[in-house]
């Protein structure tokens, strides 16, 4: 017997991640698109999906989730601007709903989620690490989602091995030329046209440093990982942010 399609609904479906995923979905077999839906637009148009993909905006997706854990339809989040309040605010409303699952992944581009990967193993040997990324000139938040997760997976490693801050002799700085810094960690935002999404993860020591760099060159990159996302949340219940965990990195 063969399974019937997962009903999949969009967020965000005239934007350019949710315009991308409104074609995945209509080019794989075993889902049927049943809503894209954008600003403006009243959520009951979700009509019956199992699991709806959000790409909207950091403003919007809390309303967003709300209505939907409400509903009882699972979640596939890219949009980003998640803090520690809003990630307690959902585990607290999934915590009503235990056969639901919600998945966010602040980057779904599999070279992306490795090479988060690999930095949390590289950051214990380095006195020091700082990230820089590289966005189009369109993303609405600095620092981007990926490289505020990397930052904080970077911190949580150098702090567990007790590193210090990593030296820095700076006595003078014009406000911003050091970056933010997100968990002890410098993050960088470059914004030009032309530009997708790109990340590089710097480290330095004694004597040598090491880069890991990523780039999506193309929005369909993250497909793969959004559809993985969407097959995987219907039988993965609660909250899970980062897309290696559904990879079991
Ligand atoms: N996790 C990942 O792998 C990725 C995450 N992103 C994130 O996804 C989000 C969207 O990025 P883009 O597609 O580039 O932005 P975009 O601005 O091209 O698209 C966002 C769309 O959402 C719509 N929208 C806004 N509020 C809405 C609401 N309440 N309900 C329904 N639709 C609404 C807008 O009208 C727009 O069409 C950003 O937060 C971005 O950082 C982007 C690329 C990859
Ligand atoms: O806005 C984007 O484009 C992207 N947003 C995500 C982020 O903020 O990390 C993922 C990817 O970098 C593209």
């Amino acid at each position: 017997m063969t399974e019937s399609p997962i009903r999949v609904g969009v967020l965000g479906a005239r934007g350019r991640m949710g315009a991308t995923v409104v074609q995945a979905v209509e080019g794989a077999e075993d889902l049927r698109l049943v809503a894209a839906l954008d600003a403006g637009e009243d959520l009951a148009g979700l009509g019956d999906a199992q699991v709806v993909v959000d790409f909207t905006h950091p403003d919007a997706v809390m309303g967003n989730l709300r209505h939907l854990i409400g509903h009882g339809v699972h979640a596939v989040v890219g949009t980003t601007g998640f803090t520690e309040e809003r990630l307690a605010e959902l585990r607290g409303l999934l915590a009503a709903k235990p056969e639901l699952g919600v998945l966010i992944a602040p980057n779904f581009a599999l070279g992306a989620v490795l090479a988060m990967r690999f930095a949390t193993q590289a950051a214990r040997f380095y006195a020091s690490a700082e990230v820089v990324e590289l966005h189009h000139n369109r993303k609405a938040d600095a620092p981007s989602g990926t490289a505020a997760h990397t930052a904080r997976m970077i911190g949580a490693a150098r702090a567990e091995a007790g590193l210090a801050p990593g030296p820095d002799a700076t006595t003078s700085e014009v406000d911003g030329a050091r970056g933010a810094e997100v968990d002890g960690v410098r993050v960088h935002s470059v914004r030009l046209p032309g530009l997708v999404a790109h990340e590089e993860i710097m480290f330095g020591g004694e004597g040598e440093t090491l880069t890991i760099r990523h780039d999506s060159i193309d929005r369909s990159s993250f497909m793969p990982g959004v559809l993985l996302g969407v097959r995987t949340v219907v039988s993965r219940p609660g909250l899970t942010v980062g897309l290696e965990n559904v990879l079991d990195l």
